[in-house]
């Protein structure tokens, strides 16, 4: 995180805590004003500016590459410890929950950002703040989804043997 000086709209220069450009500011940065709107012909194309907008969030979303870094350990685990049908759906639920707040989360500071232009006002501080609180939810359900569906195989693993270790290592054949 960098520090970055900013107009608090009463005439006076705040320092504030900034990261680095993220992928939403750069973008800001690249408006055409002259530019003409375009709105989707077909599907195809409709897909290709949807599979653009993943490929941006995990390219330049530095918690984006985290949450995915973090789903393929979680991948390999499952693998691994031999996760049953049902609890590879909860898994995935869990992940995917996580994934798509990060998600909303860009489409929120990208917003905030247009509409405020990039200027320093109180709100527009909120509203990210709120945003990035709702992450953080979403990794708290993630991880205690997590906790609760691998606990067992972990106990199990290391040879700890509680009566619902036992039961769920049984459903395992
Ligand atoms: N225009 C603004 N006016 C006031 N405060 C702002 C503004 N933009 C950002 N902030 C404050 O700075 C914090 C960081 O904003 P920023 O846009 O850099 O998000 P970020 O840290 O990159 O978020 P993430 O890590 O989720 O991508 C916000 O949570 C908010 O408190």
């Amino acid at each position: 995180m960098t520090t970055d000086l900013r107009d608090n709209n009463h005439g006076q220069i705040e320092e504030t805590d900034f990261h680095p450009k993220s992928a939403v500011e750069e973008l800001a940065e690249q408006t055409n004003p002259k530019a003409p709107s375009r709105r989707n012909k077909n599907f195809l194309i409709s897909m290709y500016h949807a599979l653009k907008g993943i490929f941006l969030v995990v390219i330049r979303e530095r918690n984006m590459r985290f949450h995915l870094s973090f789903a393929f350990f979680i991948l390999v685990l499952g693998l691994y410890l031999g996760l049953n049908r049902s609890e590879w759906l909860w898994v995935v639920i869990a992940v995917f929950l996580a994934v798509y707040g990060e998600f909303l989360n860009t489409v929120v500071e990208a917003v905030v950002d247009l509409v405020v232009e990039r200027k320093y006002h109180p709100l527009a501080g909120l509203v990210k703040d709120v945003s990035a609180g709702m992450v953080l939810v979403a990794v708290g359900a993630e991880l205690i989804i997590l906790a609760l569906i691998f606990q067992p195989h972990i106990w199990h693993y290391f040879g700890i043997e509680t009566n619902f270790s036992r039961f769920v290592h049984r459903l395992k054949g």
